[in-house]
């Protein structure tokens, strides 16, 4: 049986978002998984040609800040999730959203092979947690990412 992504769960407006959402059909739609449960994460994707950053073969920044933004921001859902041990459902008692974002880009990213972005959270906070990540292609490490997640309470509750 094929494994359940994160994202796979999410049902309504988390299923929409751009970077992760498996309804939206314009979107990235990345799946993360546990490498290591309540550790680390795992995200592997494929660049489509419209991804390019004007050469053929780089992938875009702004691409490789999505894809490290949504997987940063699920791990720390996940992670809180796993912590506060509640079952992985489809309407998440606890949602994170991004405060901040920052990428370095080491190298170009070629885009002929799968991307792999590898994640921890490095500092829990009551409210925040700050995800570290490492995003590979061809077994090189072509850019890291510092995100910090915030637990947000939407207005209507
Ligand atoms: C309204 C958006 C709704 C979106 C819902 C999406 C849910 C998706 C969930 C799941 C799907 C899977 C994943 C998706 C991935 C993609 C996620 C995105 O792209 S989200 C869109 C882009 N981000 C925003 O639009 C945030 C806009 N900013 C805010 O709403 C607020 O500024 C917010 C919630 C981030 C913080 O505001 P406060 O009032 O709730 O929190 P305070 O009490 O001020 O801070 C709490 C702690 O966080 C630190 N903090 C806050 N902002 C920080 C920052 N920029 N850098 C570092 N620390 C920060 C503070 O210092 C504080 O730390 P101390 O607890 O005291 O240690």
């Amino acid at each position: 049986m094929e494994q359940l992504a994160f994202q796979d769960v999410f049902s309504g407006d988390l299923s929409q978002c751009w970077g992760c959402g498996c309804h939206n059909p314009h979107g990235l739609q990345i799946k993360s998984y546990w490498a290591e449960e309540g550790q680390e994460t795992i995200c592997t994707w494929q660049p489509q040609d419209q991804h390019t950053a004007a050469w053929l073969n780089v992938l875009s920044g702004g691409i490789i800040a999505s894809l490290i933004d949504c997987h940063s921001v699920s791990t720390a859902m996940m992670v809180a999730l796993h912590d506060a041990g509640y079952a992985w459902t489809s309407e998440p008692p606890v949602i994170y959203i991004t405060a901040s974002l920052q990428v370095t880009y080491l190298k170009p990213t070629p885009m002929t092979s799968p991307v792999t972005i590898r994640a921890r959270v490095t500092e829990k906070g009551k409210k925040k947690m700050l995800v570290q990540s490492s995003l590979f292609a061809q077994d090189e490490l072509c850019a890291r990412g510092e995100v910090v997640a915030v637990r947000y309470t939407p207005a209507t509750q």
